[in-house]
């Protein structure tokens, strides 16, 4: 699996010609006089996998927190599809086909793998209990695929709490993945990922990217692996967009080095 990922390159996709997944349109958020998110645009295109990148407090966390609805914008437009869900509920905004890995994993240690995998897959209004018992076969053939994907193959009956920290991760990732979300943010995912496994994850996120055709928008301060990983990224400076580019454009621009050095 992961030398078809290596061999396969890149593919460009001719992702400027994709449709808009995700697009804000001057969003901006306030907590009391501190403006965290200033008029920010950013467009995620299908197929895209796209970094934010920013210094501590730039404003990455509240700009996904307004897109998921976690927080409501104070001004500014979000689409998902075209379709404006700025003043959505965040339950609404996750039906609609957004998904989040967060930076800690909110698994249920107590249930296997593969039960886990299950619940992530439910719909908002399936009889959990019913979707445990007797789940159907497709799903069971999407949770093995996925397992597989991130060669977690053997442990689907295993306890989740006894999976390592990275394990934990990669089924946290797949779960999203079982929702077959349009668009999945990830906050961190190389977060307290060890060394020796980040290639890996790289090449999980990418195989995800062109087999299961997951739109991607991820937060990282590893800039190895942002810079790897992402088509294009967003940088943030004092909440406001301050660069967009390809890694090699972001790595070589002036006032991004400025905004790391803190001289923004
Ligand atoms: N709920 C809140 N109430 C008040 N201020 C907040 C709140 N959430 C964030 N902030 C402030 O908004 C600014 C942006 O914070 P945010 O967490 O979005 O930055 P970040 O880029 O995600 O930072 P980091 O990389 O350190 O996680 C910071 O100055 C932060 O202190």
């Amino acid at each position: 699996m992961s030398d078809v990922i290596k061999n396969s390159a890149r593919s460009s996709l001719n992702q400027q010609d994709s449709e808009p997944v995700l697009r804000t349109d001057d969003v901006t958020k306030r907590f009391g006089g501190l403006t965290a998110v200033d008029a920010v645009n950013i467009e995620v295109r299908e197929g895209e996998i796209i970094g934010l990148i920013g210094p501590n407090g730039a404003g990455k966390s509240t700009l996904f927190n307004c897109i998921t609805g976690t927080l409501s914008a104070d001004d500014g437009r979000i689409y998902l599809q075209n379709q404006d869900v700025t003043s959505w509920p965040e339950y609404k905004i996750a039906r609609a086909g957004i998904g989040r890995m967060f930076q800690e994993t909110r698994i249920f240690d107590a249930m296997s793998v593969r039960k886990n995998l299950l619940l992530a897959a439910q719909k908002g209004d399936a009889d959990i209990g019913q979707l445990l018992r007797r789940p159907n076969e497709s799903l069971i053939a999407r949770s093995d695929e996925l397992l597989e994907y991130v060669d977690l193959g053997g442990l689907a009956e295993t306890r989740a709490g006894q999976l390592s920290f990275g394990q934990q991760k990669l089924t946290e990732f797949i779960m999203e993945l079982m929702a077959e979300p349009d668009l999945l943010l990830m906050d961190e995912p190389a977060g307290g990922i060890n060394p020796s496994m980040l290639e890996n994850l790289i090449e999980y996120i990418r195989a995800a990217n062109e087999d299961e055709e997951a739109t991607i928008f991820l937060i990282e301060h590893n800039m190895d692996f942002v810079m790897e990983v992402a088509d294009r990224i967003y940088v943030l400076a004092h909440g406001e967009r301050i660069a967009e580019g390809t890694p090699d454009e972001i790595q070589n621009n002036q006032r991004v080095l400025d905004a790391y050095l803190g001289r923004e």
